[in-house]
């Protein structure tokens, strides 16, 4: 890619979206487009079409996409596989009739099976079952990287697929229905010290509601007291996470140097997996996670392990040695990133 070469970041304002627009902002990269969700509904195939005829871009990163936490997967299944497939087929197929000179699609390390070995590697995608709270999502990803790859093989396009591990960071989705562990978790354990030193007018604030009877209430449903806490599940699933910005880095950084051909094997005339895993290869248990965020805020109460919630996977752990060959690691650890997301939190 140019400086000025024609990009566009589909999904710029999401978690993902928004670090790799900083990151491409702050490379000096200067001829970026986007649009909103409302601008430019990506699961719409004719106003795809018509934006790639008149935008012409000449590179795209497609971070739009349905994503939620375990029981937002698991609820709106149909939203999840519909929606998911919808975007990247249209982005995707007009990425290949306006000649796009490289596009870069986000899937999942959900993609692996769910009781596959640990670390997982690449080439073990579609070896066994998925796990099935987030099925249809990965099944849209799935088809995201084989239509990347066929496009590849037949047309001679230069569609990269990535598979990040469980991400966080500024821009990230607080909803405590509907987002992933982390920011959740962050949140109702705020909310939940608030309530312990009686700071009623803040609770009210953060949940945008007119009085502190309404917020308990609220607050009761996700198990939220001044005492306790509710954590989904055992505790027990183990997770690998991996800040935002890092991602965004791996991203730009995969857009710089790596191409189709290089998961190309001329001697075995076959594709050696076209997608690379993102991560940051440490692990650590939900119960734990909870404990860090809970010291780090500072709430003394009590965490309750709901196990009427889903685990979902009980691990999942990439194995990052493809991507830390080609030179990138990943800088930020998982305490230090609960520290920076709690404070963009309170400052957001
Ligand atoms: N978050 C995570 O832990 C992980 C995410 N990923 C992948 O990274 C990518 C980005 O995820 P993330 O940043 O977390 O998601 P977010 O929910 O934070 O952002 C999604 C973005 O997609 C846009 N969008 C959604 N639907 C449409 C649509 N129909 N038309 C146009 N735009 C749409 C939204 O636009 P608007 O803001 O205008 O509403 C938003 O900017 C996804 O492909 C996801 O699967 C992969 C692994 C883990
Ligand atoms: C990125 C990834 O995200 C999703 O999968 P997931 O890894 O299971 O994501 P999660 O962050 O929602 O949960 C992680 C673990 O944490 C536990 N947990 C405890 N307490 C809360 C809680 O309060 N909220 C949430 N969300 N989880 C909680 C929860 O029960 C689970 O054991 C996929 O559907 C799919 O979209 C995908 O690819």
């Amino acid at each position: 890619m140019n400086k000025d070469s024609k990009i566009y970041v589909a999904g710029h304002r999401g978690l993902v979206g928004s670090a790799i627009l900083e990151n491409l902002k702050k490379k000096g990269y200067s001829n970026i487009i986007t649009k909103t969700h409302k601008e430019l509904d990506l699961t719409k195939q004719i106003d795809v079409a018509n934006f790639f005829d008149r935008e012409k871009p000449e590179y795209v990163i497609l971070a739009a996409a349905k994503v939620g936490g375990i029981v937002a997967n698991n609820t709106y299944r149909a939203e999840f596989i519909y929606e998911n497939m919808m975007i990247q087929n249209n982005v995707i197929h007009q990425s290949y009739l306006s000649k796009v000179n490289k596009l870069l699609f986000l899937g999942s390390t959900c993609i692996y099976p769910k009781n596959t070995t640990q670390p997982m590697k690449e080439e073990y995608l579609l070896t066994n079952t998925l796990e099935y709270t987030n099925e249809p999502y990965a099944i849209a990803k799935i088809a995201g990287i084989k239509m990347c790859e066929s496009y590849n093989l037949q047309y001679g396009t230069n569609f990269i697929s990535v598979m990040p591990t469980n991400l966080y960071g500024p821009n990230d989705n607080f909803d405590l229905e509907k987002s992933h562990v982390l920011p959740a978790l962050i949140r109702k354990i705020y909310l939940a010290k608030l309530l312990s030193e009686s700071k009623e007018d803040d609770v009210i604030k953060d949940l945008n509601l007119s009085s502190i009877e309404e917020a308990k209430k609220y607050l009761e449903k996700f198990g939220v007291t001044k005492d306790s806490v509710e954590i989904w599940g055992t505790g027990k699933p183990m997770r690998e996470f991996l800040w935002s910005e890092d991602m965004a880095e791996a991203c730009v950084f995969i857009m710089e140097n790596r191409n189709f051909k290089d998961t190309y094997s001329e001697s075995q005339k076959e594709i050696i997996n076209t997608h690379i895993n993102i991560g940051s290869g440490k692990d650590i248990s939900i119960k734990d996670l909870a404990e860090n965020i809970k010291d780090i805020i500072g709430f003394k109460g009590d965490l309750v392990f709901n196990t009427e919630k889903p685990d979902g996977t009980m691990r999942k752990l990439t194995d990052v040695s493809k991507l830390n060959n080609l030179g990138w690691n990943h800088k930020v650890e998982i305490n230090e990133g609960i520290k920076k997301l709690y404070k963009w939190y309170l400052n957001n």
